[in-house]
């Protein structure tokens, strides 16, 4: 099915779109892993790495059958690079730290390198952080982890993993804030992000619709009404939520579960 876009820069591709519906959170645990591990496998023999970005939230958990086996001992961890969709601005031990979450749920358990983890330098300014890992992700082009898009000029990541609010917003991407409309950055802040803690940084919607494979992992029925606007209505003019916004170079793959998918139409 292949997706309407708004024409916009950054959100003009014609994405693929999939949607996979469990009854279970643990058959989305089981399904994603088994996603993400042929993944690693395809761009690790295509080109011998893998860059991820993560998010947040219940995805960590989710993700928990990815360190179990038999991936714990295929997966090519050595060849994978971590990036951070969003980050809050907090030191990296702190409970609310998107790095500690990924460390404690996943990256504490496989063998990636050290070098590989791109965490935010937690010493700055949301300003400056955002800048900070704004130029550690252009350096990361130059120096050949990531590649750059000749589609979008932004850089191009193998796999995103992300999650959704219940009201539709991605990374730190909310309805009523600037941030989801920026065309030239890659990476921006907020300070007044209405899920807290409020000071974030965030990548763009041109960085994030530059990736190749986008998974949306939603689960639970604080997210039904959100996911029913998002797959249920046609793309016109109208202002769309963030999660709608949401359109990779490839493929985007909603994973569902049972209460998450409830309100939207079987023939989707
Ligand atoms: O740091 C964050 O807050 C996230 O990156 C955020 O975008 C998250 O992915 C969604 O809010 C979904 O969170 P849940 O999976 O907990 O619903």
């Amino acid at each position: 099915m292949a997706a309407e876009m708004p024409t916009e820069k950054g959100l003009n591709f014609h994405s693929k779109k999939e949607i996979l519906k469990f009854n279970q959170e643990e058959q989305v645990a089981v399904a994603l892993a088994k996603y993400i591990a042929d993944l690693s496998d395809k761009f690790v023999n295509e080109k011998g790495s893998f860059t991820v970005v993560l998010s947040g939230g219940t995805l960590i958990d989710t993700m928990r059958k990815l360190v179990e086996a038999p991936y714990k001992d295929s997966v090519a961890w050595s060849k994978w690079y971590i990036f951070f969709l969003d980050e809050r601005v907090v030191p990296l031990d702190d409970p609310d730290s998107n790095y500690k979450l990924a460390k404690d749920g996943f990256l504490s358990k496989v063998p990636i390198p050290r070098e590989h983890i791109y965490a935010i330098n937690d010493s700055l300014t949301p300003e400056a952080a955002a800048d900070d890992y704004e130029e550690r992700l252009k350096q990361s082009v130059q120096q050949g982890i990531l590649r750059k898009s000749h589609m979008t000029g932004f850089a191009e990541f193998d796999l995103m993993l992300l999650g959704m609010g219940p009201e539709g917003h991605v990374a730190s991407l909310f309805c009523w804030h600037f941030q989801r409309f920026e065309k030239e950055r890659w990476v921006t802040f907020i300070k007044e992000s209405p899920k807290p803690p409020s000071e974030r940084i965030t990548f763009t919607f041109p960085l994030i619709n530059s990736a190749l494979f986008i998974a949306m992992v939603v689960t639970g029925e604080d997210a039904a009404d959100a996911v029913k606007v998002a797959l249920s209505r046609p793309h016109h003019n109208y202002m769309p939520l963030p999660v709608e916004m949401v359109s990779p170079q490839l493929m985007l793959t909603w994973f569902l579960d049972g209460p998450a998918a409830h309100k939207v139409r079987t023939e989707c």
